[in-house]
C-alpha cells in the first residue's frame, strides 16, 4: 500500500493547501476532470492524494484508511474523542483561522460572559421549564468548555449550517459557531461573550498513530516531510 494523504476536496481549505504544499516544492495536483476526487502528488515516490470533505479528514486519519491529512484543528478536536491518542499535529499551516465561540443576543445587555449566562440559564429554565438552547455543529467541544466553566443548565440544539440565523428563528436562545472576520455575528446581532472563546482553529497538517505503515510508506513518510522540511 501507498502512503495516502487526504486533503479539502474542495472550499476554503482546498486552494491553500495546494499552494502551502507547492510554496515547499511538492506539487499536488487534481486529476481527472474539475469534478472528480482524484489527485497526485509530484516529487515524493511512493504517495497518493485522496481530496476529501475537510470534516471527514480526521475520521479518515483515525481509521488508518489516509495517514496524513489537513484539516481545521477544530474538526479534529471535534470528529475524535481523545483526538491525541489517534493523530498528531505535525504542522501548523498559517491558514483557516477561525475561531470558535459563544455569542449571545446584542440586547442581552446584562450578560457579559460566561458566569452571567450561567445565571440566566438558571433563570430561563425556571421561567420557561425548558433548558436554554445553543445551536452548534460542535458538541464535544462545546460541552467540553461548558462543563469546565461550570455552565449546566443548557442544552445543545444541533445546527450543520446557518447558525446564526438560529436566534432570530426562535429555535435556540444562543449559538456556538466558528467566526473569522465577525461579519455574520454582527449581521445576525449576536455578540461573542467576554471569556467565551471556545478553540483558535487553524489548517494543520496530521498524520494518523495507526502502526499499519510498511517499510515503503515509512519510507515514502520521509522523503515528504524532509522535502517539507519538516522534522518527522
Ligand atoms: N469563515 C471561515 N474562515 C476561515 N476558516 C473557516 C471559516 N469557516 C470554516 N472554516 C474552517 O474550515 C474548516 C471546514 O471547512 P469547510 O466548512 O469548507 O468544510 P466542511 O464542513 O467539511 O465542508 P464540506 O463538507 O462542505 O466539504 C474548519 O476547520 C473551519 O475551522
Ligand atoms: O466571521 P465570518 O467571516 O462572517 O465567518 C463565519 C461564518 O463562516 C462559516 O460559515 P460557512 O460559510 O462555512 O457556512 P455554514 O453556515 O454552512 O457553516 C461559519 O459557520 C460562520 O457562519
Amino acid at each position: 500500500m501507498s502512503l495516502k494523504l487526504g486533503v479539502p476536496s474542495k472550499g476554503r481549505l482546498m486552494d491553500k493547501t495546494f499552494a502551502w504544499f507547492a510554496d515547499r516544492g511538492v506539487a499536488l495536483r487534481r486529476t481527472g476532470s474539475d469534478r472528480e476526487y482524484a489527485g497526485a502528488v509530484d516529487g515524493v515516490d511512493g504517495v497518493d492524494l485522496v481530496l476529501l470533505s475537510a470534516g471527514e479528514i480526521p475520521r479518515e486519519l483515525a481509521a488508518g484508511r489516509i495517514h496524513m491529512g489537513v484539516t481545521g484543528t477544530d474538526m479534529v478536536r471535534e470528529r475524535i474523542a481523545d483526538w491525541q491518542d489517534h493523530v498528531r499535529e505535525l504542522a501548523p499551516m498559517g491558514f483557516g483561522h477561525a475561531d470558535l465561540v459563544i455569542a449571545v443576543p446584542d440586547f442581552w445587555v446584562d450578560v457579559d460572559g460566561l458566569d452571567d449566562l450561567d445565571a440566566v440559564a438558571a433563570a430561563f429554565r425556571r421561567e420557561h421549564g425548558f433548558r436554554l438552547r445553543i445551536a452548534t455543529k460542535y458538541h464535544r467541544l462545546v460541552r467540553e468548555f461548558l462543563r469546565e466553566a461550570g455552565v449546566a443548565d443548557y442544552q445543545l440544539v444541533d445546527s450543520q449550517g446557518a447558525t446564526e440565523g438560529t436566534v432570530k428563528n426562535l429555535t435556540a436562545e444562543a449559538i456556538a459557531d466558528i467566526t473569522s472576520t465577525g461579519e455574520t455575528l454582527r449581521a445576525n446581532h449576536l455578540r461573542i461573550l467576554s471569556d467565551g472563546l471556545v478553540h483558535q482553529s487553524q489548517a494543520t497538517l496530521f498524520r494518523g498513530r495507526r502502526d499499519n505503515w510498511s517499510d515503503e510508506m515509512r519510507s515514502s513518510y520521509t522523503a515528504l516531510m524532509a522535502a517539507l522540511g519538516q522534522d518527522g
